[in-house]
Order: C-alpha cells, then sequence, then structure tokens
C-alpha cells in the first residue's frame, strides 16, 4: 500500500532549503557518501527514513532480499541489525548532512563572480585582484625582501618569523586539502594563477588561512594605527568573501580557513624564532 507521506510535498520531494533541481527537490544522503556524479552533489535519501523504508521493504521483500546477498537473515524475518543502523542514522549526521546541503546552497548562490557572463560578473576582476593580494607567492616574495632588507635586529626577527608562518600554513593547507579531498565547486573556473596540485581540492581554502593569520601576525606585530588596523580586518574578510564569490569555495571551505588561520597563528607563536634561537641554529648549520 502506498504511504499517505508519498504524497505530502515536502516529505516526498525534500526540503526547499536542500535545494533544487528542475523543479524536483533533492534531499543529502544521510547514510552514503557524496556521489558526485550528481549534479547538485546531492543523493536522494533512499532508506534513510524509518517509515518509509521500513514501508518500502514490505512492498518489496524480493527486491531486498535479492538486493542483500550477505544479510541473508532479512528474507521474511523482518530488518536485519545492518538495515537497523542504516535506518536510524544519528542526530549529528542529520545536523551535518544538512548543514552540507545548505552549505552547498548558499556557496552556489553566493558565486555571483564565477564567470563573466554571471550576475556580478563585471566584479570578477576586482576579486581576482583581491585574490592575488592574498596568493603565497607575493606574501612569501614580500617577506623574503622586507627580510633582505631590514636592518634591524628586531625587524629582521619579525620577518623571519613571519616567512616561517607562511612556509607552514603551506604545509598544513596541503596536508589538509589532501585528507579531505573535497572537490571544488562545479560553478568554479580553474583559472587560478600559480597552484600546487593539492590546489584542486577546496578544503580548507588557503586564501582564507593566510588572510586569517597574516591579519593577526600584522595587527600583533606590524600595524598600529588604528584606521590601518580595520584595513586589514577588512581585507582578511574581502579575500574570504571573493573565494565565495569567485566560485573558488563552498562557505564552510571558508570559514574553517578562517579559523585554521586563526589557530596557526596561535602555533607561530608558540614556535617564535627568537635572535637567541636563530644564533643557535646558524651556529649548528655553519
Ligand atoms: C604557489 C604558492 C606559493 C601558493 C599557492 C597558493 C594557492 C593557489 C592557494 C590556494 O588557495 P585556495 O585554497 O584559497 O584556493
Amino acid at each position: 500500500m502506498p504511504s499517505p507521506k508519498a504524497k505530502n510535498p515536502v516529505r516526498s520531494g525534500g526540503s526547499p532549503v536542500l535545494g533544487s533541481s528542475n523543479g524536483r527537490y533533492e534531499f543529502m544522503s544521510l547514510t552514503k557518501p557524496l556521489n558526485r556524479s550528481s549534479p547538485s552533489h546531492l543523493l536522494q535519501r533512499q532508506g534513510s527514513e524509518p517509515t518509509t523504508a521500513r514501508l518500502r521493504a514490505s512492498e518489496s521483500p524480493t527486491r531486498r532480499r535479492g538486493s542483500s546477498s550477505s544479510t541473508g537473515s532479512a528474507s521474511g524475518q523482518g530488518l536485519s541489525e545492518e538495515d537497523g543502523i542504516r535506518l536510524n542514522p544519528s542526530f549529528v549526521r542529520v545536523a551535518l548532512s544538512s548543514l552540507l546541503a545548505i552549505d552547498l546552497w548558499m556557496s552556489k548562490r553566493l558565486g555571483v563572480c564565477a564567470c563573466e557572463d554571471s550576475s556580478w560578473g563585471s566584479v570578477r576582476p576586482l576579486m581576482k585582484l583581491i585574490e592575488i593580494s592574498g596568493h603565497g607567492i607575493p606574501w612569501l616574495a614580500g617577506t623574503a625582501y622586507c627580510l633582505y632588507k631590514s636592518d634591524s635586529a628586531a625587524g629582521q626577527e619579525v620577518m623571519l618569523n613571519l616567512l616561517m608562518g607562511l612556509l607552514l600554513d603551506l604545509v598544513l593547507v596541503a596536508i589538509v586539502k589532501a585528507v579531505v579531498r573535497r572537490r571544488r565547486p562545479a560553478h568554479n573556473r580553474m583559472d587560478m594563477f600559480a597552484t600546487f596540485s593539492v590546489d584542486r581540492y577546496s578544503f580548507p581554502s588557503g586564501h582564507a588561512t593566510r588572510a586569517a593569520m597574516c591579519g593577526r601576525f600584522l595587527l600583533a606585530h606590524l600595524v598600529l594605527a588604528a584606521p590601518l588596523r580595520v584595513l586589514v580586518l577588512l581585507w582578511a574578510s574581502l579575500v574570504g568573501l571573493s573565494r565565495v564569490m569567485l566560485g573558488r569555495h563552498n562557505v564552510t571551505d571558508v570559514m574553517f580557513g578562517f579559523w585554521m588561520g586563526y589557530c596557526q597563528y596561535n602555533l607561530v607563536e608558540m614556535l617564535w624564532l627568537s635572535p637567541q634561537t636563530l644564533q643557535g641554529l646558524l651556529g649548528q648549520l655553519a
């Protein structure tokens, strides 16, 4: 007997907040990994809702037996333990799936400069300029230049630690990207300047980690005037926003990136290379 719930457009079609395509709303899968072949990276909810799944099982026991070769006990005797686990996703899983769905939906809506003919396509060149301002190469080159030009021990110490922070950031972001392997949004055009191979992955945003870490570094050691401090905060925020507007990242990539960069600064402070440590290191090298 068909479930009366199936006629309910919200229950059968999904939640509008989780996104829609071709007039059909779709759910995230609560039990399986994301299927990248799906256009919106969302899977339809299959068997994760206990009532619907139980009804489906009673409608077609033969099909269920056939599809579950490893669980012979399921034949005619109700649901196996494995089914029980599948049909009862934990609250955390539901919450995470919903968060991811909202993330994808919001990121797509905010990716208004993803290409020239996007709704805000005319702002794309400005966004790309902001992108370059948070790129690793200008930061590494600029810091190395200031280190070379600095004639005070204090200045050299600060620049050397910034250089160490930037290198640490590149390594940590590469590790997390390689482990998580989250693909960049489908609407992103991969026309970024100077990338590493891990930069085909989007989690976390390297620009956001750098903006947060360097922003904190500048505020703590280099920029003291209040108007300039506001500018530093504005710049860091714009770098993060531009990642989503350019379609490079999902919102969660940038949010996590900001958090990671904030924590990386604590690491830089912990590992701070003092002139004494430096002399010791140089002495060992010589
Ligand atoms: C080549 C060097 C020195 C750094 C690469 C910087 C880069 C392209 C990071 C990727 O940033 P997102 O993860 O924000 O896209």
